[in-house]
């Protein structure tokens, strides 16, 4: 795995912290022995494309599906030990409670808690009220479920997780299937939650739509963790490329010979158009790669040092069809 967590942890106790988790259905390890770290206080983006074991993970935290083999603590306790007692500060989105069409949002959210026994019936009211506020429901409160928008409905579970005090708050992708408009919502949302201590541990397929509020990565891939860190260590492990435009399809080519025997790796036409080329810098030094391009008589109209792109390294991290962005 590519870790950048080990020089850097925190070391106040982390809010999830695996070791060797495992999880099998029939012969497939669907959860292959990882070793999560959320830090207190961190938005940890939980990435990797459909089917890689996150939802699996997720379960296996909640207590909500046992695990093969390893080791889970919850707020510093461990899991399945001590569910009941720290599970209570932990709001969750998994699959989503089901809400009543017919009832409004706020009616939905007092069933919800009128069936939770830690929570005192006299201060209902209360605490559905603040909960509505905190996702920015209070407004649409009474109105029907059935006219919610998706992002509204997405917004109504969170604040049915929010219905009690909690450390941690663990989102299976709050964000499919919504709009930008309601994607923007649940980023406005995961923001304002971590601005007021709340951990979050937010998963998505999407790198696009979470990046901008993490703190922290962890990406999976076929049961794999196989990186890990905060985002600037994640960024830092992203490959920077070169880009070379030429004056021509032929230009570019002699490009390409000249910067793969320069040891350059994953040399490609840039967009596919023939007139330039990019590729990954490696140990390389520009200076010398302009030098011998010219020196090689290469139409050279441009060159350009890419900054390290995080798509790219989740590309390279998680293969082919990790949708990164859209
Ligand atoms: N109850 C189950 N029985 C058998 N296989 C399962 C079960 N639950 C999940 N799987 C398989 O485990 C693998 C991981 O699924 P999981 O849902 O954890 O991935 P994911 O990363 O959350 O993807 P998605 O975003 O599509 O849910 C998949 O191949 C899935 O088919």
């Amino acid at each position: 795995m590519v870790s950048a967590h080990e020089e850097s942890a925190p070391r106040v106790e982390p809010a999830v912290a695996t070791r060797g988790l495992v999880k099998t259905y029939g012969r497939a390890r669907v959860v292959d022995g990882i070793d999560l770290l959320v830090p207190r206080g961190s938005v940890y983006g939980f990435l990797g494309p459909n089917g890689s074991g996150k939802t699996t993970t997720i379960r296996m935290l909640l207590g909500l599906v046992g695990s093969d083999s390893g080791d889970i603590d919850i707020l510093g306790r461990s899991i399945p030990a001590h569910a009941s007692d720290v599970l209570s500060r932990v709001g969750s989105l998994v699959e989503g409670p089901a809400f009543h069409n017919h009832l409004t949002g706020r009616a939905n959210l007092r069933r919800l808690d009128a069936v939770d026994d830690r929570a005192d019936p006299r201060t209902c009211r209360e605490r559905v009220d603040a909960a509505l506020t905190r996702v920015g429901l209070l407004a649409a409160a009474d109105k029907r479920f059935r006219a919610y928008s998706l992002g509204m409905r997405q917004r109504l579970a969170i604040a049915a997780a929010l219905l009690a005090e909690r450390d941690l708050l663990i989102l299976d992708e709050p964000t499919n299937g919504l709009d930008p408009q309601g994607t923007r919502e649940i980023r406005h949302l995961i923001s304002a939650l971590a601005a007021e201590g709340v951990t979050v541990l937010v998963s998505s397929h999407l790198l696009s739509e979470i990046e901008q509020v993490c703190t922290h990565l962890g990406v999976m891939r076929d049961g794999s963790l196989v990186a890990q860190g905060t985002v600037g260590e994640i960024r830092s492990l992203a490959p920077v490329q070169v880009r070379v435009t030429t004056t021509d399809a032929q230009h570019a080519a002699r490009a390409a010979e000249i910067l793969t025997s320069a040891g350059l790796a994953q040399v490609r036409d840039v967009d596919g158009a023939g007139a330039g080329v990019i590729a990954t810098l490696g140990d390389a030094r520009p200076e010398d790669l302009v030098t011998a391009l010219v020196g090689a008589g290469v139409g050279v109209r441009g060159f350009e040092v890419v900054p390290p792109r995080l798509e790219d390294l989740f590309v390279s991290l998680t293969g082919e069809g990790f949708d990164v962005s859209r």
